[in-house]
């Protein structure tokens, strides 16, 4: 029988291996094994906690082992690394930590790991979390640094989001970013507005209009019942998509796109909003496997949403639209909380390459619009390069044919209560959801329309 921690460990040793998503294979490897509710919890938190706070982990197992991790067998560390994390952050009792550690330590490199492995997880429990951090911490060579350690963030990653903080002079909010990524997203979900009832005991969300949390209960079983109409979505995610469809009252006939829409959470939003307004949706996707996904995600509202399967450049132009929305590949840097290897996996180099995928998704979205159409350019990431810097590309590109609606006015108006989105130092009308501030991604929101 496979435990709790031995899937936990099989998903960390894949997503080091082999570059699995931690999301979508620990799901799969829970049914595997068939594990209980209350052992798949336990699994899920030993995964996501482990994987997101790798940094810091590594650092005290160095300071433990006498050797930099880079230096320890790969699958023995990995061992160490959810060793740490259950002796650390968790109710785990140490001894069965560490012993359940030198055993997956043992079964992964043999029996003349043990005493190392044991040395180690012993040296480790010797303190608490608190004050491993300030022994690792003193290590540091940086302010940016220590943050990096504390808070388990690459220090490229800890810099690009202390610049999109400052753009609305919310550097001093940092910490409180860097400590909501490390914590589990609340699950959200949506109920399609015209289509489905938020049910009458779930809590209603305080910003989307269309948003809920369950109180308890299988979301999963929530979404098939209601035959795809009831879904799980960010918060953030659901603004993103309303802003485009309510930032204008929507004219009977209007033409919609979206643009890159896999795995189609904002598309099912649209063509419900779509449906209920008189207007008409198509989707497009690049990869074939992931536009069935959107097929499947429209499955629920009424009329057809044709999905083509091609390149956004060169699609967007085949045919005139008055909205479009651009939920842009970008390096997901606003969704560390939903994907907890992520941020170990980008790279500063990553940024220029999307950024320039970005811009051209957009400049053809924005060449595509009929006269007076909007398009809403939306990234799940806040760094600047990907957000405020393509768009001021576009807008040069497009001078005096394009005008920046505001979308943080248009975000205010949707949401049910009072929301904190400060001026941009730019000038931009760009809205800026947070984690830490909004409970949402990191989802970035500019409205451009054809003048
Ligand atoms: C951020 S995701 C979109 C998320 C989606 N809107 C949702 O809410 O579920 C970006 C998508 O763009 C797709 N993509 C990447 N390059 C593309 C391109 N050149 N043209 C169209 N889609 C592209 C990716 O495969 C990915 O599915």
């Amino acid at each position: 029988m496979t435990t709790a921690r031995e899937v936990a460990y099989d998903v960390i040793s894949a997503v080091r291996t082999s570059d699995a998503y931690a999301n979508l294979l620990l799901p799969r490897e829970i049914v595997r094994a068939g594990l209980t509710p209350g052992d798949a919890a336990l699994a899920t938190e030993l995964t996501y906690g482990t994987l997101r706070r790798m940094g810091t982990y590594d650092a005290i197992i160095a300071s433990a082992a006498g050797r930099p991790a880079v230096e320890i067998d790969p699958p023995v560390l990995d061992a160490l690394r959810l060793g740490a994390h259950q002796v650390l952050a968790t109710r785990v009792p140490a001894h069965a930590a560490v012993n359940e550690t030198v055993e997956l330590a043992r079964q992964a490199a043999g029996r003349k790991i043990t005493g190392f492995a044991n040395a180690v997880m012993r040296r480790i429990t010797e303190r608490d979390e608190a004050a491993w951090l300030t022994r690792v911490e003193g290590k540091a060579r940086s302010d940016d640094e220590r943050l990096s350690i504390r808070f388990a963030h690459p220090v490229w990653v800890i810099r690009a989001l202390r610049r999109a903080l400052a753009a609305e002079d919310r550097a001093d909010e940092l910490h409180d970013l860097l400590a909501a990524d490390n914590a589990a997203p609340q699950v959200t979900m949506t109920a399609l507005p015209g289509l489905a009832e938020i049910p009458a005991d779930a809590v209603r969300t305080t910003q989307s209009p269309i948003g809920f949390r369950l109180g308890g209960g299988d979301p999963e079983r929530t979404v098939t019942a209601s035959a795809g109409r009831i879904r799980v979505q960010d918060e953030g995610s659901q603004l993103a998509a309303l802003a485009l469809s309510r930032a204008l009252p929507v004219r009977d006939g209007e033409r919609w796109l979206d643009l890159c829409a896999a795995p189609g959470g904002k598309t099912a939003v649209l063509a419900a909003e779509a449906h209920a307004n008189g207007a008409v949706l198509e989707a497009n996707e690049l990869s074939p496997a992931r536009a069935r996904l959107v097929r499947q995600s429209v499955a629920g509202v009424p009329g057809e949403v044709p999905v083509s399967e091609e390149d956004g450049r060169s699609r967007a132009g085949k045919g005139r639209y008055d909205r479009i929305l651009v939920d842009a590949p970008c390096t997901g840097l606003g969704a560390l909380r939903r994907r907890p290897e992520s941020r170990w996996r980008k790279t500063p180099s990553d940024v220029p390459e999307l950024s320039a995928l970005q811009a051209e998704l957009l400049a053809a979205a924005v060449e595509a619009l009929a006269p007076g159409g909007i398009v809403a350019y939306v990234t799940c990431s806040p760094h600047l390069a990907e957000t405020a810097g393509v768009v001021a590309e576009v807008e040069r590109q497009f001078e005096g044919r394009i005008a920046q609606l505001d979308a943080r006015a248009v975000v205010a108006s949707v949401s049910v209560s009072p929301i904190d989105l400060p001026a941009q130092t730019d000038g931009s009308g760009r809205a800026q959801l947070w984690p830490h501030r909004h409970g949402t991604d990191a989802m970035s929101i500019t409205l451009l329309q054809r003048t």
